[in-house]
């Protein structure tokens, strides 16, 4: 049938479309950074556990705006995903979609999360998710990421809310409970990032970005990778220190948190690209079970 047979092409276009919108989202970062706002939201009942309309409601809230977030780093950074290897197989750098579909696309994603946030969960959590929104896509990507070594330091900051928004979301506040989760990502954030500018510092160089490797060499970089583990070990101690969590949880902290700092000594005194790829592994399955522990420490608290 002729009509099927132009259909199908269309078909298939928009499908890849439709892939290239949800590339632009950066699915599986924000997967992490969604799992974290719910433990965030179920760390903020102490006993029993949150409405499941608002769970569902700052879930999907919280990953529209993130994922408006990420396509709208990936728009300002076109030029520079480009020249990279890792990153040049991107939607816009590959022509598949323009930058005005993307503004748009990212506008419409972010306008809903916090229309949802607004309507259905609270305006601070809005008001917060904005503000990461800003952080990340326009102080870290514009003003940060192109100027400073420090930028993921700093730009971390909007990388460690999630936990708070989902507190927010539950609780219509934000307490100190809630910045301990923050503190945790923030001295996460170092190792997990220059771990991967480390084995990746050819691709930076080569886009003119002033990530630590490329300014101060790797050496420095592997220092300050031992340095932040071993600051994110002790602030992983606070949340039992100050009665947060529990026992169960500070045997997950203290093994997980061995185990960064042994793959951390290794980078420093026998570095080798494979194993600084494994330390960036690594620190991904770090996070997520440290906030599992959070939360079966939560429920099974002995
Ligand atoms: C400013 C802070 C951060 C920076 C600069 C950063 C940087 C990066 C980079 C460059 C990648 C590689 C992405 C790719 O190859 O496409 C990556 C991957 C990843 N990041 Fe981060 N990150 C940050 C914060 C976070 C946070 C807060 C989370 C979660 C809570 C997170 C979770 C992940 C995950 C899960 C991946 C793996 C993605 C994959 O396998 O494709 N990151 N990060
Ligand atoms: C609203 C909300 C919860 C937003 C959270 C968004 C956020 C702070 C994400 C940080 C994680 C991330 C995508 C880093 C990528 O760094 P990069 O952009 O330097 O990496 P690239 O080189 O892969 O583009």
């Amino acid at each position: 049938m002729p009509a099927a047979k132009t259909l199908t092409p269309d078909r298939h276009g928009a499908s890849r479309r439709l892939h290239a919108f949800y590339v632009l989202t950066k699915p599986r970062v924000n997967t992490l950074i969604v799992f974290c706002a719910i433990i965030g939201m179920f760390l903020a009942v102490p006993d029993g556990l949150p409405s499941p309309a608002t769970v569902l409601a700052a879930t999907l809230g919280i990953a529209c705006v993130a994922g408006a977030a990420a396509a709208m780093n990936c728009l300002i950074e076109a030029r520079i995903d480009a020249r990279m290897t890792r990153t040049s197989g991107r939607p816009l750098p590959r022509g598949e979609l323009g930058p005005a579909e993307t503004l748009a696309f990212a506008g419409a994603l972010g306008g809903l999360g916090l229309t949802l946030l607004h309507q259905l969960v609270n305006p601070l959590t809005m008001w917060l998710t904005l503000a990461t929104f800003v952080g990340y896509a326009v102080v870290y990507t514009i003003f940060l990421k192109p100027r400073t070594p420090q930028n993921i330091v700093i730009g971390g900051a909007s990388g460690a809310m999630p936990p708070v928004l989902g507190w927010a979301a539950v609780t219509g506040e934000v307490s100190a409970d809630a910045l301990l989760l923050f503190l945790i990502i923030f001295a996460w954030t170092p190792p997990h990032f220059w771990s991967l500018a480390l084995y990746r510092s050819a691709d930076y160089a080569r886009a003119g970005l002033p990530m630590l490797p490329v300014t101060h060499g790797p050496e420095f970089t592997r220092l300050s990778v031992l340095l932040y583990t071993c600051i994110l070990f002790g602030v992983t101690l606070l949340p039992f220190a100050t009665r947060m969590s529990g026992a169960l949880y500070l045997a997950a902290a203290v093994a997980l948190g061995a185990a960064f700092l042994r793959h951390a000594w290794r980078l420093y005194t026998d570095y080798s690209d494979a194993y600084a790829r494994r330390t960036f592994r690594f620190s991904i399955l770090y996070l997520f079970l440290l906030f599992a522990a959070l939360l079966v420490d939560h429920y099974l608290r002995f």
